[in-house]
């Protein structure tokens, strides 16, 4: 079952530099939920307070009614919490494989004594996790380069691995960053399938950051735009791409005046 979002009067200031001001809003679960907005807006800011990588400076964020504001990243990802980054991070001379087990530590059993003490229970675990890694990286059409190393492979393929890394932490809620950015276009209308089966399917609330809005009015049920650090507007894409505010903030005052 997906999980649900709740932001609430979310703030995050860098010393005098305001990056976030009085954010709220609600993903229910099981929505494929969008966050739009100019560069600098402030979406990645908010992914990572989501994340636990920043510490608002006051406000609520709660996954199914559980506060998690300032929650460390590696406890978050073990209450189900996964996501992706604007720039793929990965183990550049790791196997494809590799790579995506990562995505698979937390649901281990133990901690790092067992694992160091490589218990039957953990082999176990550790060849179940495998056989799971290389079906989700077949389904998502990167079977063929599973023992290939990361490095030999282009940035559209470093994208579908770290999602496939993400998914592999059997997440209630997957946040991705930009995940269209640099794919040619026939790979966004494959993203698209992807991100929407990963919704629907497999029952994960999904929240996307992006830029394309092809792909955000495809696949989002609501969208957040944000402007400046604020809220500006929330509705459908189709709403927010006919909203003026929105082709303001975009274009600026005196191209959105020439547009209406
Ligand atoms: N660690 C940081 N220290 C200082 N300022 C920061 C930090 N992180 C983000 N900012 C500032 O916060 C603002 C919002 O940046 P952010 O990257 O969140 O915007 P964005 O909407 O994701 O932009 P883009 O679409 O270009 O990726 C920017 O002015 C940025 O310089």
């Amino acid at each position: 079952m997906g999980a649900h979002l709740k932001l609430t009067d979310l703030n995050l200031r860098f010393g005098g530099i305001k990056v976030l001001t009085g954010v709220d809003f609600e993903v229910e679960p099981g929505q494929i939920f969008g966050l739009v907005g100019p560069n600098g807006a402030g979406k990645t800011s908010l992914f990572n307070c989501i994340s636990g990588h920043y510490r608002p400076n006051s406000g609520s964020i709660t996954i199914d009614g559980v506060e998690v504001l300032g929650t460390p990243p590696a406890t978050l990802a073990r209450h189900g919490l996964a996501r992706t980054f604007q720039h793929p991070a990965l183990q550049l001379h790791a196997t494809v494989l590799e790579n995506v087990l990562l995505g698979g530590h937390t649901r281990l059993p133990g901690g790092p004594v067992e694992w160091a003490l490589r218990l039957p229970r953990l082999s176990r675990s550790e060849r179940d996790l495998r056989v799971e890694a290389l079906a989700l990286l077949e389904r998502n059409g990167l079977g063929w380069a599973v023992n290939k190393r990361a490095d030999e492979l282009s940035h559209g393929l470093h994208k579908g691995i770290e999602l496939c890394r993400a998914l592999l932490s059997r997440p209630k809620l997957l946040l991705l960053d930009e995940p269209a950015a640099g794919l040619p276009h026939s790979e966004v209308e494959q993203l698209i399938g992807t991100v929407r089966r990963i919704g629907r399917e497999d029952d994960i609330t999904v929240v996307v950051v992006e830029h394309h809005m092809g792909l955000i009015a495809a696949l989002t049920d609501r969208v957040v735009v944000l402007d400046h650090g604020a809220k500006l507007m929330e509705g459908t894409a189709a709403e927010a791409q006919s909203d003026p505010r929105v082709i303001e903030a975009y274009l600026g005052k005196d191209d959105a005046d020439d547009v209406a």
